[in-house]
């Protein structure tokens, strides 16, 4: 089993404490996190991804308790081994598109996925070059994408990557993530609460304040 999330709770400050459900994920499976807004989902998924630290229980990835980890084994690892693609693109406006690649290798010291062949696979080769603030809000999501696939990660963390589009690019934008996931064999886990995605991905657990 390649994730395991086991007993986990979180309270962020001031507020009732979450608790989530168990679940496990292998390594080429797709899970959706769904849930109401204000539940927990993205709450989930930074726990999931080392981003926040647990009240209780643990989250295991191929073998390795993440929560027990700290400081720069913790970034290290989450650089190898998790790709995050968040509900913005957050790109640093001073690099290009190829730039903002090659940094996630140089943080996961990591050799990875070729650029040139991730951007081709996203359709935006052409805009290697480009200033990232020249890019459209479609492009500048697909670069955030490549960017979380560019170190071949296990595991690919995707928050709410369809709610700013349309059908059909919700479509594109899912194939792409489970395509890419399957080519690397990681697991992929989305938090959403777009429906039209439940279409796609049959595999869910819900989040529920309590
Ligand atoms: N930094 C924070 N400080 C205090 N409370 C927070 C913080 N972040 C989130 N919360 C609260 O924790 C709860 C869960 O938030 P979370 O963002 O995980 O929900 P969500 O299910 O992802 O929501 P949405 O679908 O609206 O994005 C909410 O009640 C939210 O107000």
């Amino acid at each position: 089993m390649l994730l395991q999330a086991k007993s986990l709770s979180f309270a962020h400050p001031g507020q009732k404490s979450i608790r989530f459900p168990d679940f496990n994920v292998d390594s080429g499976q797709s899970l959706l996190i769904l849930g109401n807004s204000g539940s927990g989902k993205t709450t989930l998924l930074n726990l999931l991804g080392g981003l926040l630290s647990p009240a209780s229980g643990e989250v295991v990835l191929d073998g390795v308790k993440i929560n027990e980890l700290k400081g720069q084994k913790l970034d290290l690892f989450r650089g190898k081994n998790i790709g995050i693609v968040f509900q913005k693109p957050h790109l640093l406006a001073a690099l290009n598109v190829r730039e903002n690649l090659e940094l996630a290798h140089f943080f996961g010291k990591k050799e990875g996925q070729k650029t040139n062949d991730l951007l081709k696979d996203l359709g935006i080769a052409e805009k290697a070059k480009s200033s990232v603030l020249t890019l459209s809000e479609g492009e500048a999501q697909r670069v955030s994408i490549a960017r979380a696939l560019a170190n071949a990660p296990k595991l690919i963390l995707a928050d709410e990557p369809t709610s700013s589009l349309d059908d059909s690019n919700t479509e594109k934008v899912i194939r792409l993530l489970q395509t890419q996931a399957s080519k690397i064999g990681a697991a992929l886990i989305i938090v959403t609460h777009d429906q039209r995605v439940k279409q796609h991905i049959p595999n869910f657990i819900e989040v529920k304040a309590s």
